[in-house]
């Protein structure tokens, strides 16, 4: 392995998260447009290409990979890529091989995924009601997502759900959501919405609540203890003493966590995102295609990227504005 990835904060980066499609068979809300433009097949690398490129970065430190999208499992062939990338598991050279997804795909592919070497996916639920899910997703069908989460169940993969939590939208069912998640054995993980993408006249503010109102939310019905662990994302945790549960809370709005940042993200067409909250990228596409059997190029590109990874993002609602707004859809890097 060459010398480890170190941002100019001093901050490791051992976390890549790759978006491998910006395509999707959902349209959330707060996500996408509902007339997306995609981009043409032909922009994106090919699964070799993501192969050599995650194959470097991991060669330079990077030990959890997380493979995301737009949704990940509607792109072609994604699981013989899981399965190649599961040769990195068997060496050590990364400790996790995960993905997150909305769950539609998982029916088909959990299975494979488990022989990948995958042991713990997160899949992204917003609400337990069909009418609901409907109304988040556009697209989506919740008993689609349900037979997902049966199936990633019963070949042993742990699961984490991820719900963006919606004023007015899903405040309600945080008892439902959070009990239904214990009786499954779920972990679940609240996240504060972030303004990505120009989406007209959807009103992020109106919808914005806060996870610290969640958090109080917990203290009206149970004793809520912090928790030390983590898991190399941003989540930080909680554990609800009457039943056990561990609750995560992902708050980039009120209590920003960019000082532990270990992350970056790379986009299908090889875009690399040194932060999410920021729009400077660098372009790994032409040192990738520069020579197949030299990485030295790309090495080179990667590490200059690194010297350029931003302290944090700029979100902030707090003056009753947007404030740090990209213009990049969430699904470009795949949160
Ligand atoms: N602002 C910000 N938000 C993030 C970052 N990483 C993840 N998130 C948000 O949290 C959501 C959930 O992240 P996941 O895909 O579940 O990944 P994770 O939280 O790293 O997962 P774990 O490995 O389970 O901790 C993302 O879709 C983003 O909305 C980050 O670096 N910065
Ligand atoms: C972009 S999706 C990609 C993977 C997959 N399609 C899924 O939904 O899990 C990753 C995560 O980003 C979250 N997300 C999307 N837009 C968001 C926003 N504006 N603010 C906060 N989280 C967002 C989703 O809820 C999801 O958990
Ligand atoms: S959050 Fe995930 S499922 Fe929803 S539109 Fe974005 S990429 Fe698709
Ligand atoms: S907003 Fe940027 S710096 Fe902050 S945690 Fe996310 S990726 Fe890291």
């Amino acid at each position: 392995m060459t010398a480890p990835l170190i941002d100019p904060f001093a901050r490791a980066i051992t976390y890549l998260r790759v978006s491998v499609t910006d395509r999707c068979d959902f349209r959330c809300v707060y996500c996408m447009a509902e007339n997306m433009t995609f981009l043409p097949k032909r922009d994106l690398l090919s699964l070799e290409e993501l192969d050599r490129m995650c194959t470097t970065f991991i060669g330079m430190g990077v030990e959890k990979l997380r493979i995301t999208g737009g949704e990940p499992l509607v792109r072609r062939d994604i699981t013989k890529f899981f399965a190649k990338m599961g040769r990195h598991l068997e060496t050590g050279a990364l400790k996790e091989l995960t993905l997150t997804t909305n769950g539609s795909q998982l029916s088909k592919h959990a299975q494979s995924l488990w022989d990948a070497g995958v042991r713990r996916v997160n899949i992204s639920l917003d609400t337990l009601d069909e009418e609901k899910f409907k109304k988040v997703t556009r697209w989506g069908r919740l008993k689609q997502v349900l037979e997902g989460i049966d199936e990633a169940q019963r070949v042993g993969l742990k699961i984490k759900i991820n719900a963006v939590a919606l004023k007015g939208f899903n405040e309600e069912e945080l008892p439902t959501i959070t009990k239904w998640c214990n009786e499954r054995g779920l972990d679940l993980t609240w996240i504060e919405v972030m303004p990505m993408g120009d989406m007209g006249d959807y009103d992020r503010i109106g919808q914005f609540w806060s996870l610290k109102e969640v958090r109080r939310a917990y203290e009206d019905h149970y004793t809520v203890t912090d928790l030390t662990e983590r898991t190399g994302g941003p989540a930080r945790y909680a554990r609800l003493e009457e039943t056990g549960q561990k609750i995560g809370f992902i708050t980039p709005l009120s209590h920003n966590f960019c000082e532990s940042c270990n992350r970056v993200r790379l986009t299908c067409t090889g875009q690399l995102y040194m932060c999410l909250g920021q729009e400077d990228m660098a372009d790994l596409r032409a040192p990738l295609r520069a020579d197949e059997n030299d990485t030295t190029q790309l090495e080179e590109a990667i590490r200059a990227a690194i010297t350029l990874k931003p302290k944090g993002h700029d979100f902030d609602y707090s003056r009753q504005k947007v404030a740090g707004q990209m213009s990049r859809h969430m699904s470009h890097t795949g949160g």
